[in-house]
């Protein structure tokens, strides 16, 4: 493999939103550091200011957490689709279908419509996957329409049917927090691919949501999740592991493209999983994810990314698993709309060149001859 294979360490463009790994291990968004706004900030704080570029005051911040509390509720027209999807279908897919149905009922006709567009996206996403859910699953149509004050804390209320308690909405806060942004990643860089061409909203969205579902990228949280539940102590674990690696299998949840000695956001993820372990009389799953995260840096040097504790976490929240990955879409849908927003801005078509590999000049050959 080549250096520059998977455009790795190459510049594709500029961005005002975020910087990765600019100090070996940072991370920021508009120029604030994670570590800062993980710890002090509302979820909804930060969709704020990577979608309009500067923090909310205090007639911001409630303004647009009305806005979208009144934006939750889905079109008749996308209930209708939702509830033809079967429970056998991966909610990835059911994001991906829905927001491509969205965009067929609320057409973003103008750029000038971009913003409402963004915290339509955002606000509706969760009551989306909760639908299809619950409907799907226990034949039930929830209200979508809840009164809860955060994003994270409507969520919960309509996965499970009851108002979630204080730790759990600050955990969803976090995570929600963490996975917000994250600069030219896979998904983000496929959504200003295809908003270069000047294409709609919704169709950029979709494209990153199909971008996003793969093990390699927003997946690896539910990977991870199969690989450790398992194992029934630290000790298989350590033995399966090593298996693994002799291998040469990927271990999910470990490993960074940008990254070269830790992923910050596990550092602040990781103690909530604790947390929440502990909570719920974990004896298993905790001290497993800390041999695997202890054998996979003497073994190979890899450090856990921000997937591998959001396993757990979620998990003793009592999410389902097939669930994970649609969380990271509820939340980096600010970054992918915000990255969409400053493609256009500052627009070029994405085209970069190939380097041919392919056979050189051949003569036409009629089929009857081949
Ligand atoms: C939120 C996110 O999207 S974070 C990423 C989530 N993805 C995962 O957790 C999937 C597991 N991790 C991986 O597959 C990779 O580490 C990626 C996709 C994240 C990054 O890929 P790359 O930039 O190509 O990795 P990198 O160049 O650092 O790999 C160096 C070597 O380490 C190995 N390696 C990297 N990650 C892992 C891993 N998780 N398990 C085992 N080996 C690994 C590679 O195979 C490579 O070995 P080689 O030189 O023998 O081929
Ligand atoms: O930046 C990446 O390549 C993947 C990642 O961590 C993210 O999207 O959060």
């Amino acid at each position: 493999m080549t250096n520059t294979e998977g455009l790795r360490g190459q510049s594709a463009g500029q961005t005002a939103l975020c910087t990765v790994g600019k100090t070996g291990s940072g991370l920021t968004y508009r120029g604030y550091d994670i570590e800062d706004l993980a710890a002090k900030a509302q979820f909804e704080e930060v969709a704020f200011l990577l979608l309009k570029g500067y923090l909310p005051n205090q007639g911001e911040l409630p303004a647009f957490k009305a806005r979208l509390r009144a934006n939750r509720g889905l079109p008749a027209a996308l209930r209708t689709v939702l509830e033809q999807i079967p429970a056998s279908a991966h909610p990835m897919d059911v994001l991906r279908t829905g927001c491509s149905m969205l965009g067929n009922l609320e057409t973003e006709h103008k750029f000038s419509e971009q913003q409402e567009a963004a915290e339509r996206l955002l606000a509706l996403l969760p009551s989306m996957i909760c639908y299809w859910y619950r409907y799907a699953h226990d034949g039930v149509r929830i209200d979508t329409a809840l009164d809860d004050d955060s994003l994270g804390g409507h969520f919960l209320h309509m996965l499970r049917g009851h108002v979630p308690p204080e730790l759990d909405v600050k955990v969803m806060h976090c995570s929600l927090i963490l996975y917000a942004e994250h600069e030219f990643n896979a998904s983000t860089f496929a959504a200003r691919v295809c908003a270069s061409t000047l294409t709609d909203l919704h169709s950029a969205v979709t494209a990153a949501i199909g971008t996003l579902r793969g093990p390699l990228h927003g997946g690896a949280n539910e990977a991870a999740m199969a690989m450790i539940e398992q194992w029934s102590g630290p000790d298989e674990a350590e033995r399966e592991l090593l298996a693994m690696l002799a291998r040469k299998d990927k271990v999910m949840g470990f490993g960074h493209a940008v990254y070269k000695e830790k992923d910050p956001r596990n550092a602040i993820i990781k103690p909530w999983a604790k947390q929440l372990g502990q909570a719920v009389g974990d004896r298993v799953l905790y001290p497993v994810s800390e041999r695997v995260e202890e054998v996979m840096w003497r073994e190979k040097k890899l450090f856990a990314n921000a997937d591998f504790y959001h396993a757990s976490a979620y998990h003793f929240m009592g999410i389902p698993t097939r669930l994970f990955t649609p969380i990271f879409v509820l939340s980096r849908v600010t970054g992918w709309t915000a990255h969409i927003m400053e493609q256009r801005a500052h627009n070029r078509i994405i085209r970069p060149n190939a380097d041919y590999v392919g056979p050189g000049h051949q003569q036409w050959v009629p089929i009857a001859q081949r």
